[in-house]
């Protein structure tokens, strides 16, 4: 018997008045998988990730979390479970990084010097000096370390899954890369299941397991890069293409055995 999924979407509808966000979209996601979603702009990734911690609620179709409904859990709880990580960050200005981190923990009345321990285990994991940045603010910090910040305070409650909105996307080339590694092996390290949404195949290709591609609401297809490379969907294969293209550029426009 295959283990059950740790998410599960079952013909997963939303609407906003006429604009049909997520059109009928079925795809399960194994426990300590990395899927990537990649769409175009307004395909509606956003709008699937928002339904499975409840932040939106479908028009249809179901959605399971380790096997349970989520229509049957509440969703305060259901939102403790599963991390999110925001698109830049989203971490709250007035809070120093500290408590930025410990909000989860603190909300479930996790006793002050426990939070204060975890905190400062967060901020190792994801690689920042915890005396150079637990009292800062937000707008202190570059744009790689707010990152950092969203990614630790989304694992403050122990979650086994993670779901990611474009988490590296404003990000420069270098810190990209370094971020994207280091939360591939975090995601190896803790056995999360992690859904990223980005709009870059080349990323996808390189940190997911399986991706994901929508348009228009829809599931266009979903498999290995390799699987999806058989695709005879002419919009995957375009979307494979720009990847290909670019290594292909690269190597005629970089010398060979130089530094790079
Ligand atoms: N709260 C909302 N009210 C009305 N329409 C919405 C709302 N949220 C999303 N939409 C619409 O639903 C569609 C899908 O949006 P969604 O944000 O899920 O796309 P996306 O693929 O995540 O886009 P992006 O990559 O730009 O973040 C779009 O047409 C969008 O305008």
């Amino acid at each position: 018997m295959r283990p059950a999924a740790a998410i599960s979407y079952t013909h997963v509808t939303k609407n906003f008045d006429r604009v049909v966000a997520v059109d009928d979209v079925s795809l399960d996601i194994a426990e300590g998988e990395f899927v990537a979603i990649v769409g175009s702009s307004g395909s509606g990734k956003t709008t699937l990730l928002r339904l499975t911690n409840r932040l939106i609620e479908m028009d249809g179709g179901t959605i399971s979390v380790e096997g349970e409904d989520i229509g049957a859990v509440d969703p305060v709880a259901l939102r403790r479970r599963i991390g999110y990580v925001f698109q830049s960050g989203g971490l709250f200005p007035h809070l120093s990084v500290a408590d930025n981190i410990g909000i989860t923990p603190k909300l479930l009345g996790v006793p002050a010097p426990e939070i204060t321990a975890r905190v400062d285990e967060l901020l190792e994991l994801v690689r920042l000096d915890r005396g150079a940045h637990r009292d800062r603010l937000p707008e202190a910090l570059s744009g790689g370390q707010r990152q950092r910040i969203g990614v630790a305070r989304a694992l403050a409650a122990r979650p086994r899954i993670v779901l990611m909105d474009e988490p590296f996307g404003a990000l420069d080339p270098l810190t990209r890369d370094a971020l994207g590694e280091d939360f591939r092996e975090l995601h190896r390290k803790l056995g999360l299941t992690t859904v990223m949404i980005t709009h870059d195949m080349t990323e996808a290709i390189l940190l997911a397991d399986r991706i994901a591609v929508m348009r228009g609401g829809k599931l266009l297809a979903q498999g290995t890069p390799a699987e999806l490379a058989r695709s005879d969907d002419a919009y995957v294969l375009e979307l494979l293409r720009t990847p290909r293209r670019q290594v292909e550029r690269l190597n005629t426009l970089l010398p060979r055995g130089g530094g790079a």
